[in-house]
């Protein structure tokens, strides 16, 4: 044991301090996460460990100390910075440190940005990171490493601080947790880098575990409801497809330095002269722990073929015009359904550009950009041009796609089946273009640039989930299943379509224009009766004025908002209006634990009882839409 003083502090090195500063320079040449050969998974996880009984971290103090800093603004509740503190903060509170807001915005002497620490990883967070404290000496600090799991001893470069911790470069795994970590799953050799995915290493099942977790933890600490009121979470239903399911990528690059414009267009003088910068253009997704420094990328495997076809095309073509751009830019890469419908559009959108276009709505440096190519299918709504980059032959571009009844070919252009009778997908890069998506029987259109979900092979499972939960909610009860259905937040009308079935109403509401054109489109195409659906653009809230005719005990609502959850004025409408049933579909289980923990104080402080008609969550359950990362849709009932 080497001791060395660092101002007051006292930092303890397991072996000579020059040989762990050797140790540093090869943990930063090479990978980070230990080669396939790390011992292999599972059995049972396990997510967070005791405290560990020999820390025996190592600290590199430097010179430098950390500059004391303004405190910023509180993160959005549900936000990925709202989750992690609020988990350090519990950290810390188990180790005696209760931190203050004002508190704990600088890193202790010794552990500033740079330093390379070695640490034993307490528990995975809700965010995906190993949380692991500061070694001894050092007053109680989180350390959130990406890609490390839980009792992995962990080499890492301390980043910028924030309340009451440091986020970190994983440099090396020093000492893997067998039971979890399992190098020979990982298929992207840019795992460890790119910020896309978490998960790789971990078995599939135990994914699933990880991600009831989340939803357990989330209704825990982020609902304020008593233990009694929250249901035991069931499992996670699982992805039918673990790679190969993303259909929407948005991959993004910078321009060239030295012709990079300030934001409101003016001339900035170039950084670097051409001939001497050794700037490469790269595209891709970030660099988890590099800011916003943009990893290249030629393939992903969560994204499907047709995606990654796409994506080999479009980097050629940005590779090859970079010069143009005086600004970076993101670009749309989406996988649909060849579809053409015979309609009378055909010829009006032949438009042929092959710049990007950027769209002046976009904000930040970036703006989500749309490429328009040579059409192949045909504009399938008035005032919405359709227009694909695939060719005409649609060679690069179109793939087998998924078991479905083949759509109509028209003779004189690309078949839309394969000869097994399969639907061709296509790649679409225009935010103007019209995407097709199949759920079980229903096709789904929709504009490129709107919301859909984007891993089809789950929402067979996850819209059957939310039917038989609306079935089963009167069983036992003496009454008749619900008749109406309330859909807020409908998008393009999934939940509509997918439960039509059973309902002899349905009416939607969505903020999206183009998504409610959709909704009413997506009727005729899958010839449903349109006097059955009613589809209206607005605010969430607006829905009840429309619905006064709906019997309430007779109406089921799902409501599937965007990450920040629901506002207070469409819950308070909606415990006025005493749907039999809700069930709440978020890709952010945080805001949904935090408003239906609202909705159920809210009725109680009103007099409702279970004897009175008070609603109870009946069932929670997570849904893997997202394979791979630490995103988990989470979908909760609830019935009177
Ligand atoms: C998570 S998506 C769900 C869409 C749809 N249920 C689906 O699964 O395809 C959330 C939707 O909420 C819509 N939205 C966002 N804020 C809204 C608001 N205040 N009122 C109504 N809709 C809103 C968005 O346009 C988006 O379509």
């Amino acid at each position: 044991m080497h001791l060395v003083r660092v101002g007051h502090l006292s930092l303890r090195f397991t072996c000579h301090p020059s040989l762990y500063i050797r140790m540093s320079k090869r943990a930063l040449s090479g990978s980070p996460v230990p080669s396939a050969s790390a011992p292999s998974s599972p059995k049972r996880p396990k997510f967070s460990v005791p405290p560990p009984a020999v820390p025996a971290a190592v600290g590199v103090p430097t010179a430098h100390k950390t500059k004391k800093r303004k405190r910023p603004p509180p993160p959005e509740f549900g936000s990925r910075e709202d989750v992690l503190q609020k988990e350090v903060k519990r950290l810390l509170e188990s180790e005696g440190r209760v931190l203050g807001s004002d508190e704990g915005w600088d890193a202790p002497e010794g552990a500033g940005m740079g330093v390379e620490l070695e640490v034993r990883v307490r528990e995975l967070s809700s965010t995906g990171d190993g949380l692991a404290l500061v070694p001894e000496g050092f007053p109680p600090w989180v350390v959130v490493t990406p890609f490390a799991l839980p009792n992995e001893k962990i080499l890492v470069k301390l980043l910028r601080p924030a309340h009451g911790h440091s986020e970190a470069k994983l440099l090396e795994v020093l000492e893997p947790n067998p039971e979890l970590r399992d190098m020979s799953l990982v298929k992207c050799k840019y795992f460890g880098k790119c910020a896309g995915c978490q998960y790789q290493m971990l078995a599939y099942d135990t994914q699933l575990d990880v991600k009831r977790d989340v939803v357990v933890r989330a209704y825990k600490y982020f609902s304020k409801l008593p233990e009694s009121s929250v249901p035991t979470v069931l499992p996670t239903i699982a992805s039918p497809l673990q790679y190969g399911y993303r259909t929407k990528i948005t991959p993004h690059f910078d321009a060239p330095p030295w012709q990079r414009q300030g934001r409101r267009g003016k001339d900035r003088p170039p950084r670097a002269p051409r001939e001497n910068s050794d700037w490469e253009v790269r595209i891709g997704f970030d660099e988890k722990g590099e800011g916003r420094r943009v990893l290249d990328i030629e393939e992903c495997p969560i994204a499907t073929g047709v995606i990654n076809e796409g994506l080999k095309e479009e980097r050629k073509k940005i590779q090859e015009t970079i010069e143009n751009y005086t600004r970076g830019a993101t670009m749309l890469i989406r996988d649909s359904i060849l579809y053409e419908p015979a309609n009378p559009f055909k010829d009006a959108a032949t438009e042929v550009r092959d710049d990007y276009t950027v769209d002046s709505s976009a904000v930040g440096p970036s703006a989500i950009v749309g490429r328009i190519g040579r059409t192949v299918g045909a504009p399938a709504v008035e005032n919405e041009g359709t227009v694909s980059n695939a060719d005409a032959g649609g060679k690069a571009s179109i793939a087998d796609g998924v078991d479905a009844a083949p759509p109509s070919s028209k003779p004189d252009g690309p078949a839309t089946c394969t000869d097994d009778g399969k639907e061709r997908h296509i790649c679409v890069t225009s935010t103007a273009a019209t995407i097709y998506d199949r759920v079980g029987p229903y096709l789904f259109s929709f504009p490129a640039s709107a919301f859909f979900q984007n891993n089809s092979s789950v929402l067979v499972p996850l819209t059957d989930h939310v039917k038989t939960a609306i079935e089963s909610a009167t069983v036992g009860q003496g009454q008749a299943h619900p008749t109406h259905l309330v859909d807020a937040y409908c998008g393009s009308g999934l939940f509509s379509l997918m439960l039509s079935s059973s309902f002899e109403k349905i009416s939607g509401i969505d903020i999206s224009v183009h998504s409610i054109s959709s909704a009413v489109r997506n009727l005729a195409l899958n010839d449903l009766p349109s006097d059955k659906f009613a589809f209206q653009t607005g605010t969430a809230s607006d829905i009840f004025a429309s619905v006064s005719h709906f019997p309430s005990s007779q109406t089921a609502a799902v409501i599937d908002p965007p990450r920040k959850g629901c506002d207070e004025p469409f819950l308070r409408q909606l415990l006025n209006f005493r749907p039999k049933v809700i069930v709440y579909v978020s890709c952010n289980v945080h805001t949904q634990a935090r408003d239906l923990g609202w909705l159920l104080r809210t009725q109680e402080e009103e007099g409702r009882t279970p004897e009175n008609g008070a609603y109870g969550i009946v069932s929670l359950r997570g849904f893997d839409l997202f394979p791979q990362t630490g995103h988990v849709e989470s979908v909760a009932v609830l019935v009177r």
